[in-house]
């Protein structure tokens, strides 16, 4: 009976399979060396060959490590708390549908006050700069830890609750991808967890690490600094207040929670998104009040597109019938779900992706035009939204066959107006 619910074997693989999985196990933890290590020099050129990495006993540091434990169990011990709403994921193979507590907005509150008592209390947050690569080292231990415990977990794991992108039986492929789809310790949700709380969070506090750095060493933050911390923190407080939408995103519903993920999580995001405050600590820019004001004109168009798109689409699948989304035009699908076809979805078919990109750049810069590696960020993730939408577009293709090819037809361009 349970035999129609397995999770069948992942048969298209992504990433350039087993080779291009293990490749980028390496190239992740390395590119985040390569980055902090030559943000760190004067030049910091990409032309330059990269300082050596320090010794592994510089690197670790059980204190770092106890600290960044300490962050992990506080996050958790939060996301445990009984506070905020409970609700359902979407239905699994099996018929079932798991739970989730929505507080995260309300842990970033608790967590707001508790770092600001800790500031009352003299805590110097420049710590954080202080040992930035140590911090870093413990991120990528915890990470490849909890990934071969999560792959261990999985082999005994029921094959319902596989994950589709997941279960190639090539066990690098698969820890890489993920091969459980949510692992759970009794209602604790890894993914979930891990996708919002450590990192995100984790990514504004190295943030406002790198403002306290910069003004303890040149007396008071610099407009750019301003802009950058400003900037990234509403994007993470705006990915905390609509924590629910999460629930449907392509991480939770189709990949496992693997090392792509957890890696992600847990080092990539607060150790790389944070590279524009890490740059401006030691290479000030002079930024004029109009360059700030365009700037943040731009920051502002890339939210609207972000915003008002993504709350477009989550409105219209959670309601096709609120009156914030009738007026829309839609083609209907053979599963009983519509596409929208005008809006924000008639004019691209990822303007979320637009936003995104917009605001990518908006972050970088601030840190002027004399060096590149701060626009590391816009470079990756202009890739990794293409790829993204790439693999989107295939499962949209796949579910909705017809229906979406005539999408594709009735709205051509896939990110970029009249480019791609
Ligand atoms: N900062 C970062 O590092 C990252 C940020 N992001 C951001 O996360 C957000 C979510 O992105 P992501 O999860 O990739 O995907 P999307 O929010 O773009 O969701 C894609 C899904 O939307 C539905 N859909 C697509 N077209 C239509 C349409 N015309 N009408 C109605 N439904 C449609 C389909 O699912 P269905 O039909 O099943 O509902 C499709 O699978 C984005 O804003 C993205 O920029 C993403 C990755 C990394
Ligand atoms: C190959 C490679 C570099 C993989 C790592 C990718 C991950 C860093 C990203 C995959 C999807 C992500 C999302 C967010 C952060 C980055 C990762 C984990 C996200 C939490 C950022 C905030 C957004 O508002 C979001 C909640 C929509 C988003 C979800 C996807």
């Amino acid at each position: 009976m349970m035999d129609r619910y397995k999770t069948p074997r992942t048969k298209e693989l992504e990433f350039g399979g087993p080779l291009g999985a293990m490749i980028l196990i390496f190239l992740m933890p390395a590119t985040i060396f390569y980055l902090l290590l030559t943000c760190r020099t004067e030049q910091a050129s990409v032309l330059n060959f990269p300082p050596p990495l320090p010794p592994l006993s510089t690197l670790w540091s059980p204190h770092t490590f106890l600290l960044l434990l300490a962050w992990v169990g506080l996050q958790a011990a939060l996301y445990m708390l009984p506070m905020g709403k409970v609700t359902e994921g979407i239905v699994l193979r099996d018929k079932s549908r798991l739970q989730y507590r929505i507080n995260a907005f309300h842990a970033m509150g608790v967590t707001a006050l508790v770092v600001g008592a800790g500031l009352a209390a003299g805590l110097r947050l420049s710590y954080i700069y202080d040992h930035f690569l140590q911090l870093a080292f413990s991120a990528l231990l915890l990470a490849f830890g909890l990934s071969f415990l999560l792959y261990f977990k999985s082999l005994f794991a029921p094959e319902t609750t596989l994950a589709p992108g997941g279960n190639s039986g090539n066990p690098i492929y698969d820890f890489f991808m993920g091969h459980e789809l949510n692992p759970r310790i009794g209602s604790f949700d890894l993914k979930y967890f891990c996708e919002l709380r450590p990192g995100l969070l984790g990514w504004a506090l190295v943030n406002m690490a790198m403002l306290m750095k910069e003004t303890e060493l040149r007396g008071s933050p610099s407009l750019a600094m301003l802009l950058v911390n400003a900037f990234q923190l509403l994007y993470v407080v705006d990915a905390l207040w609509n924590e629910e939408a999460i629930l449907t995103t392509m991480d939770i519903v189709h990949d496992g929670f693997g090392f792509m993920l957890v890696f992600g999580d847990l080092a990539w995001v607060p150790f790389t998104y944070s590279l524009q405050a890490y740059f401006l600590v030691n290479h000030p820019q002079k930024l004029s009040l109009s360059m700030a004001v365009g700037i943040l004109l731009l920051n502002g168009l890339g939210y609207c597109i972000f915003r008002s798109a993504n709350s477009q689409k989550n409105t219209f699948r959670r309601n096709p019938n609120d009156p914030r989304v009738t007026g829309l035009k839609t083609i209907p699908t053979a599963t009983g779900r519509r596409l929208l076809v005008s809006g924000w979805w008639g004019f691209v078919r990822h303007p979320n992706y637009l936003g995104d990109i917009i605001m990518a750049l908006a972050w970088s810069l601030p840190c002027g035009l004399t060096h590149v590696l701060p626009y590391f960020y816009v470079f990756y993730f202009t890739v990794l939204l293409i790829h993204r939408e790439a693999r989107d577009e295939h499962q949209c293709l796949r579910k909705y066959g017809l229906a979406w090819q005539e999408y594709c037809r009735r709205v051509p361009y896939r990110i970029f107006p009249y480019l791609y």
